[in-house]
Protein backbone atom coordinates (compact mmCIF):
# COMPACT_ATOMS: atom_id res chain seq x y z
CA UNK A 1 0.00 0.00 0.00
CA UNK A 2 1.05 3.39 -0.94
CA UNK A 3 1.66 6.00 1.44
CA UNK A 4 -0.67 8.94 1.15
CA UNK A 5 1.15 12.52 1.69
CA UNK A 6 -1.38 14.60 0.85
CA UNK A 7 -5.21 14.70 0.28
CA UNK A 8 -6.72 17.80 -0.82
CA UNK A 9 -10.88 17.34 -0.35
CA UNK A 10 -13.20 19.84 -2.04
CA UNK A 11 -11.26 22.46 -2.59
CA UNK A 12 -12.57 25.81 -3.64
CA UNK A 13 -10.72 29.01 -4.10
CA UNK A 14 -11.25 32.41 -5.22
CA UNK A 15 -9.74 36.12 -6.03
CA UNK A 16 -11.85 38.89 -4.70
CA UNK A 17 -15.36 37.28 -6.72
CA UNK A 18 -13.86 35.26 -9.37
CA UNK A 19 -13.70 31.70 -8.22
CA UNK A 20 -10.49 29.55 -9.68
CA UNK A 21 -10.51 26.47 -8.14
CA UNK A 22 -13.95 24.60 -7.29
CA UNK A 23 -14.67 21.39 -5.65
CA UNK A 24 -10.70 20.38 -6.74
CA UNK A 25 -9.87 16.38 -5.50
CA UNK A 26 -6.53 15.49 -5.24
CA UNK A 27 -4.28 12.70 -3.81
CA UNK A 28 -0.75 12.37 -3.48
CA UNK A 29 0.97 9.05 -2.92
CA UNK A 30 4.24 8.79 -2.10
CA UNK A 31 6.84 7.87 -4.73
CA UNK A 32 4.48 9.91 -7.04
CA UNK A 33 5.61 12.02 -10.33
CA UNK A 34 2.44 13.64 -10.82
CA UNK A 35 2.65 16.06 -13.70
CA UNK A 36 0.35 19.14 -13.33
CA UNK A 37 -1.13 20.45 -16.37
CA UNK A 38 -3.54 22.69 -17.76
CA UNK A 39 -4.87 25.73 -19.53
CA UNK A 40 -3.20 29.35 -18.66
CA UNK A 41 -5.25 30.74 -15.93
CA UNK A 42 -6.62 27.46 -15.15
CA UNK A 43 -5.55 27.41 -11.34
CA UNK A 44 -2.35 25.30 -11.44
CA UNK A 45 -0.26 27.77 -9.23
CA UNK A 46 -3.51 28.32 -7.08
CA UNK A 47 -4.01 24.77 -6.61
CA UNK A 48 -0.05 24.94 -5.19
CA UNK A 49 -0.54 27.73 -3.37
CA UNK A 50 -3.95 26.53 -1.77
CA UNK A 51 -1.82 23.43 -1.10
CA UNK A 52 1.06 25.22 0.75
CA UNK A 53 -0.97 27.87 2.82
CA UNK A 54 -0.12 30.63 0.29
CA UNK A 55 -3.80 31.54 -0.65
CA UNK A 56 -6.38 31.16 1.70
CA UNK A 57 -9.30 28.16 0.43
CA UNK A 58 -13.17 29.20 0.41
CA UNK A 59 -13.87 25.91 0.88
CA UNK A 60 -12.72 22.37 1.53
CA UNK A 61 -9.27 20.48 3.25
CA UNK A 62 -5.93 20.20 2.71
CA UNK A 63 -4.67 17.14 4.75
CA UNK A 64 -1.11 16.93 4.97
CA UNK A 65 0.20 13.21 6.01
CA UNK A 66 4.00 14.75 5.95
CA UNK A 67 5.25 17.83 7.89
CA UNK A 68 5.47 21.16 6.01
CA UNK A 69 8.97 20.93 6.77
CA UNK A 70 9.73 17.91 4.68
CA UNK A 71 7.79 19.27 1.33
CA UNK A 72 10.23 21.62 -0.65
CA UNK A 73 8.92 24.39 -3.04
CA UNK A 74 10.12 25.57 -6.17
CA UNK A 75 8.21 28.52 -6.55
CA UNK A 76 7.27 30.26 -10.37
CA UNK A 77 10.77 32.33 -10.53
CA UNK A 78 8.43 35.18 -11.97
CA UNK A 79 7.20 35.47 -8.71
CA UNK A 80 10.82 36.08 -7.38
CA UNK A 81 12.14 39.84 -6.60
CA UNK A 82 15.22 39.55 -8.23
CA UNK A 83 16.18 43.10 -6.80
CA UNK A 84 16.44 41.42 -3.34
CA UNK A 85 19.79 41.79 -2.54
CA UNK A 86 20.47 37.87 -1.64
CA UNK A 87 23.70 36.20 -2.59
CA UNK A 88 22.73 32.36 -3.88
CA UNK A 89 24.58 30.37 -1.08
CA UNK A 90 21.90 32.72 0.61
CA UNK A 91 18.97 31.73 -1.12
CA UNK A 92 20.22 28.15 -1.18
CA UNK A 93 20.58 27.93 2.74
CA UNK A 94 16.61 29.66 3.44
CA UNK A 95 15.50 26.57 2.33
CA UNK A 96 16.42 24.95 5.35
CA UNK A 97 14.33 26.77 7.62
CA UNK A 98 11.16 25.04 6.36
CA UNK A 99 8.81 28.60 5.59
CA UNK A 100 8.73 30.13 2.47
CA UNK A 101 10.57 33.31 3.75
CA UNK A 102 14.10 34.26 2.97
CA UNK A 103 15.89 33.86 5.79
CA UNK A 104 19.22 34.36 5.18
CA UNK A 105 20.54 35.48 8.74
CA UNK A 106 20.54 32.52 10.58
CA UNK A 107 24.00 30.64 9.89
CA UNK A 108 25.06 27.54 10.48
CA UNK A 109 28.15 25.74 9.27
CA UNK A 110 25.96 22.15 8.77
CA UNK A 111 23.85 24.18 6.64
CA UNK A 112 26.61 25.99 4.97
CA UNK A 113 28.01 22.76 3.77
CA UNK A 114 25.07 21.20 2.66
CA UNK A 115 23.85 24.23 0.36
CA UNK A 116 27.37 23.95 -1.09
CA UNK A 117 27.23 20.37 -1.78
CA UNK A 118 23.77 20.59 -3.62
CA UNK A 119 25.26 23.64 -5.51
CA UNK A 120 28.14 21.57 -6.36
CA UNK A 121 25.86 18.69 -7.44
CA UNK A 122 23.75 21.31 -9.30
CA UNK A 123 27.08 22.47 -11.07
CA UNK A 124 26.56 25.63 -9.99
CA UNK A 125 29.04 26.14 -7.26
CA UNK A 126 31.15 28.64 -9.22
CA UNK A 127 28.49 31.33 -8.63
CA UNK A 128 27.86 30.62 -5.16
CA UNK A 129 28.95 34.58 -3.76
CA UNK A 130 26.89 36.02 -6.57
CA UNK A 131 23.49 38.30 -6.48
CA UNK A 132 20.31 36.76 -7.63
CA UNK A 133 19.98 39.53 -9.67
CA UNK A 134 22.94 38.89 -11.72
CA UNK A 135 21.61 35.44 -12.72
CA UNK A 136 20.25 33.93 -15.62
CA UNK A 137 17.04 32.38 -16.01
CA UNK A 138 18.85 28.82 -16.22
CA UNK A 139 20.81 29.51 -13.36
CA UNK A 140 18.03 30.53 -11.11
CA UNK A 141 15.81 27.60 -11.39
CA UNK A 142 19.21 25.80 -10.58
CA UNK A 143 19.62 28.11 -7.73
CA UNK A 144 15.85 27.55 -6.55
CA UNK A 145 15.94 23.65 -7.11
CA UNK A 146 18.75 23.67 -4.39
CA UNK A 147 17.00 25.38 -2.31
CA UNK A 148 13.64 23.45 -2.71
CA UNK A 149 15.97 20.28 -1.41
CA UNK A 150 17.66 22.19 1.76
CA UNK A 151 14.94 20.02 3.73
CA UNK A 152 15.85 16.45 2.20
CA UNK A 153 12.00 17.01 1.26
CA UNK A 154 9.70 14.12 1.35
CA UNK A 155 7.41 15.82 -1.46
CA UNK A 156 8.72 18.31 -3.76
CA UNK A 157 6.47 20.53 -5.48
CA UNK A 158 7.81 22.91 -8.69
CA UNK A 159 6.04 25.21 -10.69
CA UNK A 160 7.10 25.40 -13.85
CA UNK A 161 10.95 24.72 -13.07
CA UNK A 162 11.50 24.56 -16.84
CA UNK A 163 10.74 28.19 -17.93
CA UNK A 164 13.78 30.47 -18.86
CA UNK A 165 15.65 27.42 -19.00
CA UNK A 166 17.83 26.04 -22.53
CA UNK A 167 17.25 22.90 -24.03
CA UNK A 168 20.24 21.05 -22.92
CA UNK A 169 19.14 22.14 -19.07
CA UNK A 170 15.73 21.55 -19.34
CA UNK A 171 16.58 17.91 -20.18
CA UNK A 172 19.28 17.83 -17.58
CA UNK A 173 16.81 18.93 -15.17
CA UNK A 174 14.10 16.55 -15.70
CA UNK A 175 16.92 13.63 -15.78
CA UNK A 176 17.61 15.32 -12.28
CA UNK A 177 14.30 14.73 -11.02
CA UNK A 178 13.95 11.24 -11.76
CA UNK A 179 16.96 10.44 -9.91
CA UNK A 180 15.14 12.35 -6.96
CA UNK A 181 11.87 11.05 -7.29
CA UNK A 182 14.02 7.96 -6.10
CA UNK A 183 14.01 9.56 -2.72
CA UNK A 184 10.97 11.82 -2.77
CA UNK A 185 7.58 12.62 -4.46
CA UNK A 186 7.08 15.34 -6.89
CA UNK A 187 4.30 17.08 -8.09
CA UNK A 188 5.50 19.42 -12.00
CA UNK A 189 3.73 22.11 -12.94
CA UNK A 190 4.45 22.21 -16.48
CA UNK A 191 3.41 24.14 -19.91
CA UNK A 192 5.50 20.99 -21.97
CA UNK A 193 2.87 18.14 -22.26
CA UNK A 194 5.49 16.30 -24.54
CA UNK A 195 8.19 16.79 -22.84
CA UNK A 196 6.89 16.21 -19.10
CA UNK A 197 4.91 12.83 -20.25
CA UNK A 198 7.95 11.48 -21.07
CA UNK A 199 9.11 11.50 -17.56
CA UNK A 200 6.27 11.73 -15.11
CA UNK A 201 3.77 8.24 -14.11
CA UNK A 202 0.55 9.81 -13.59
CA UNK A 203 -1.21 13.85 -14.73
CA UNK A 204 -3.25 15.87 -13.19
CA UNK A 205 -5.64 18.49 -15.37
CA UNK A 206 -6.25 21.37 -13.54
CA UNK A 207 -9.05 23.73 -15.22
CA UNK A 208 -11.18 24.65 -12.63
CA UNK A 209 -11.33 21.67 -11.78
CA UNK A 210 -8.77 18.54 -11.02
CA UNK A 211 -8.30 15.65 -13.43
CA UNK A 212 -6.76 13.20 -12.32
CA UNK A 213 -5.13 10.71 -14.77
CA UNK A 214 -3.31 7.51 -13.62
CA UNK A 215 -0.77 7.32 -16.24
CA UNK A 216 1.62 9.52 -18.28
CA UNK A 217 0.11 8.88 -21.82
CA UNK A 218 -2.71 10.68 -22.68
CA UNK A 219 -4.18 11.74 -25.84
CA UNK A 220 -6.14 14.90 -27.50
CA UNK A 221 -9.89 13.00 -27.05
CA UNK A 222 -8.89 12.31 -22.79
CA UNK A 223 -8.05 16.24 -22.56
CA UNK A 224 -10.56 17.22 -24.55
CA UNK A 225 -12.90 15.18 -22.18
CA UNK A 226 -11.83 16.29 -18.91
CA UNK A 227 -12.24 19.93 -20.44
CA UNK A 228 -8.45 20.63 -20.67
CA UNK A 229 -7.74 21.80 -24.00
CA UNK A 230 -4.43 21.63 -24.92
CA UNK A 231 -2.26 21.63 -27.98
CA UNK A 232 -0.43 18.30 -27.61
CA UNK A 233 3.53 18.71 -29.02
CA UNK A 234 4.05 15.35 -29.50
CA UNK A 235 7.21 13.60 -30.20
CA UNK A 236 6.87 10.83 -32.03
CA UNK A 237 5.33 9.72 -35.00
CA UNK A 238 1.53 9.05 -33.75
CA UNK A 239 -0.75 11.92 -34.01
CA UNK A 240 -2.86 11.75 -30.99
CA UNK A 241 -1.02 10.38 -27.70
CA UNK A 242 1.85 11.68 -25.86
CA UNK A 243 4.21 8.46 -25.70
CA UNK A 244 5.25 7.47 -22.54
CA UNK A 245 8.64 6.42 -23.96
CA UNK A 246 10.91 7.71 -26.56
CA UNK A 247 13.03 6.83 -28.77
CA UNK A 248 15.06 9.79 -29.19
CA UNK A 249 15.91 12.52 -26.98
CA UNK A 250 14.74 15.39 -28.75
CA UNK A 251 13.40 17.78 -26.75
CA UNK A 252 11.13 21.31 -27.93
CA UNK A 253 12.31 24.18 -26.47
CA UNK A 254 9.85 25.93 -24.62
CA UNK A 255 9.61 29.78 -23.89
CA UNK A 256 6.80 31.70 -22.90
N1 LIG B 1 -3.37 37.00 -6.50
C1 LIG B 1 -4.32 36.99 -7.45
N2 LIG B 1 -5.29 37.91 -7.44
C2 LIG B 1 -6.28 37.88 -8.37
N3 LIG B 1 -6.35 36.99 -9.38
C3 LIG B 1 -5.40 36.05 -9.43
C4 LIG B 1 -4.33 35.99 -8.48
N4 LIG B 1 -3.52 34.95 -8.79
C5 LIG B 1 -4.07 34.38 -9.87
N5 LIG B 1 -5.19 35.03 -10.27
C6 LIG B 1 -6.05 34.66 -11.40
O1 LIG B 1 -6.55 33.36 -11.17
C7 LIG B 1 -6.57 32.59 -12.35
C8 LIG B 1 -5.76 31.32 -12.16
O2 LIG B 1 -4.39 31.63 -12.00
P1 LIG B 1 -3.26 30.55 -11.79
O3 LIG B 1 -1.97 31.29 -11.75
O4 LIG B 1 -3.60 29.68 -10.67
O5 LIG B 1 -3.39 29.71 -13.12
P2 LIG B 1 -2.32 28.79 -13.84
O6 LIG B 1 -3.07 27.63 -14.35
O7 LIG B 1 -1.18 28.54 -12.94
O8 LIG B 1 -1.90 29.73 -15.04
P3 LIG B 1 -0.55 29.80 -15.89
O9 LIG B 1 -0.56 28.59 -16.73
O10 LIG B 1 -0.74 31.05 -16.67
O11 LIG B 1 0.59 29.86 -14.90
C9 LIG B 1 -6.03 33.49 -13.45
O12 LIG B 1 -7.12 34.06 -14.12
C10 LIG B 1 -5.29 34.55 -12.69
O13 LIG B 1 -5.31 35.78 -13.38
Amino acid sequence: MKEKLVEISNLSVSYDQKTVLEGAELIVNEHDFLGVIGPNGGGKTTLIKAMLGLVKPDLGSIKFHVPLSKVGYLPQINQVDRRFPITVLDVVRSGRTGGHLLNPFRKDKSETLYAEELLEKMGIAAIRDKAIGELSGGQMQRVFLCRSLMNKPKLLILDEPDTFVDNQFESELYEKLKELNERMAIVLVSHDVGTISYYVKTIACVNRQVHYHPSNIISTEQLASYNCPLQIITHGDIPHTVLSMHENHDHHGHHH
